[in-house]
């Protein structure tokens, strides 16, 4: 058998009295875009977090590229190939949309924002070599149009593209995103999924999302993990999930906190 990419074995995150995560499994293979759905304070977010080190977890195991993640700092997760744009510093948004990408970039690496932002010729090779890099994502996340435009002249939409673009500067092998699509509205919704859908089928990489929303879920989700009350209820392919009754009676109760 073919070892995951990222395995959760058995999570434990308790807040004082309360558990949060309470023994939760999963996995996401290489290249494949997994979903995890579930109502309001269900511990979606918490699950994210400590996977990734940002609020780190009471018991079970966490490896990535078969390495023990667990007791790491999110630098040292990230370093080892997995992004998160949950947690990623703000754009700049009266810099150009190029600069923020090599911003970002430098950021990643560790490199004094002040040197990044005022000392850049510097680094004349290294910036060209970014540039492309960036302009090659930029075309990707169709954001090329865009590429000398203000970052705070976009719409919300793009601005999450942006963000998104900005982690992958990095060349993450997986991401980790919380509701990439919220508060936009469904189209541009559509086109971040089907955005992140291009780099998993271009580049082969890996994403384990949180989502709500059953059409995104069902267009581009491999796999979909349920939870409630702090336990994976349910996890299967979506087409199976959203057909069965422990799904409906805990995503009905989603929805309707959602709405
Ligand atoms: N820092 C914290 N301290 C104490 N309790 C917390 C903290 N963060 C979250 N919780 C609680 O932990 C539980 C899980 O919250 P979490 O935000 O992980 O759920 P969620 O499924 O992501 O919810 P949502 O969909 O609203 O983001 C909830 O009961 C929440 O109130």
């Amino acid at each position: 058998m073919v070892e995951p990419l990222l395995k959760v074995e058995n999570l434990i995150k308790n807040y004082g009295g309360l558990c949060a995560v309470d023994g939760v499994s999963l996995e996401v293979g290489r290249g494949q875009f997994v979903a995890l759905v579930g109502p309001n304070g269900c511990g979606k977010t918490t699950l994210l977090s400590s996977i990734y080190g940002l609020r780190p977890s009471d018991g079970g195991q966490v490896t990535f590229a078969g390495r023990h993640i667990e007791k790491l700092s999110p630098h040292q997760i990230f370093d080892l190939g997995m992004g998160n744009a949950f947690q990623f510093p703000r754009l700049f948004p009266s810099m150009t949309v190029l600069d923020n990408m090599i911003i970002a970039a430098r950021n990643q690496r560790g490199d004094h924002l002040w040197n990044s932002l005022f000392r850049r010729g510097a680094w004349h090779r290294d910036e060209e070599r970014l540039a492309i890099r960036a302009m090659q994502l930029l075309e990707l996340l169709n954001l090329s149009h865009l590429t000398f435009a203000k970052a705070g002249e976009m719409s919300g939409g793009q601005q999450k593209l942006l963000e998104i673009g900005r982690t992958l500067m990095a060349e993450p092998e997986m991401m980790l995103l919380d509701e990439p699509a919220a508060g936009v509205n469904p189209v541009l919704g559509r086109q971040i999924f089907a955005e992140l859908d291009k780099l998993k089928r271009e580049k082969g990489m890996s994403f384990l999302i949180i989502e709500h929303r059953l059409e995104l879920i069902m267009a581009f989700t491999d796999w979909v993990y349920v939870m409630d009350r702090g336990k994976i209820a349910l996890q299967g392919e979506p087409e199976k999930v959203i057909n069965d009754p422990v799904f409906f009676e805990v995503y009905i109760g989603a929805t309707k906190e959602k709405s």
